[in-house]
């Protein structure tokens, strides 16, 4: 498995890194590198049907909380250190990402090339780096924070690990979040 994650524009020759590219996941999903910083995304290499295991996660290290890692409870964020960094966010999600099973899961029948996407705030409560959304789905949250800035109704929509449905029921069902954001 590659040991760490590079940023695209880091990178002084693109084209040798794409190539000299072997999959964490070979079979299963596959990088598709593109222009600019953070328009990568990772595909799927085969069908799966929803409910399926796509993979168990393994090889995470503990780090601090940055764009790269994932929450796995309430104080700890792990390194994926594999090709499923380079999962995207989508607020129609083609995949749970389980944190307390550690399995990457169908959310959907996924077809061989469909882009796999998880919620982000099924699993963070709070976001190192905030972005403006672009996936482009019907009930877009636009504006991706993590769980504690998006409404209970909205979050009810979701797979949730059980540090975020913690989180969530603590925060209790009334807490006051942006407008654009229920
Ligand atoms: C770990 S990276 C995922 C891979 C990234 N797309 C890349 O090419 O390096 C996470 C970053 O990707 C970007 N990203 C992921 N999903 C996004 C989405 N739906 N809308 C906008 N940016 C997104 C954000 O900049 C986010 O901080």
């Amino acid at each position: 498995m590659p040991a760490t994650y590079v940023k695209e524009d880091t990178i002084t020759d693109a084209e040798a890194v794409k190539k000299a590219y072997k999959p964490s996941h070979p079979g299963l999903f596959e990088i598709v590198y593109a222009e600019g910083s953070f328009n990568s995304q990772l595909v799927a290499s085969k069908d799966f049907n929803k409910d399926e295991v796509i993979c168990v996660i393994e090889g995470t290290t503990p780090g601090p909380k940055k764009y790269t890692t994932v929450q796995v409870s309430r104080d700890l964020h792990i390194e994926l250190n594999s090709d499923l960094v380079f999962l995207n966010h989508s607020c129609d999600p083609s995949v749970s990402l389980d944190t307390d099973k550690m399995q990457l899961i169908a959310a959907k029948d996924i077809k061989k090339g469909d882009p796999l996407t998880f919620f982000y705030p099924s699993s963070e409560w709070e976001m190192d780096q905030p972005f403006p959304c672009w996936c482009g789905a019907q009930k877009c949250s636009k504006s991706i924070q993590g769980a504690k800035f998006l409404s209970t109704e909205t979050m009810d929509r979701y797979f949730v690990a059980s540090h975020i449905a913690e989180l969530l029921k603590e925060r209790g069902p009334d807490a006051a979040v942006a407008p654009s954001q229920k």
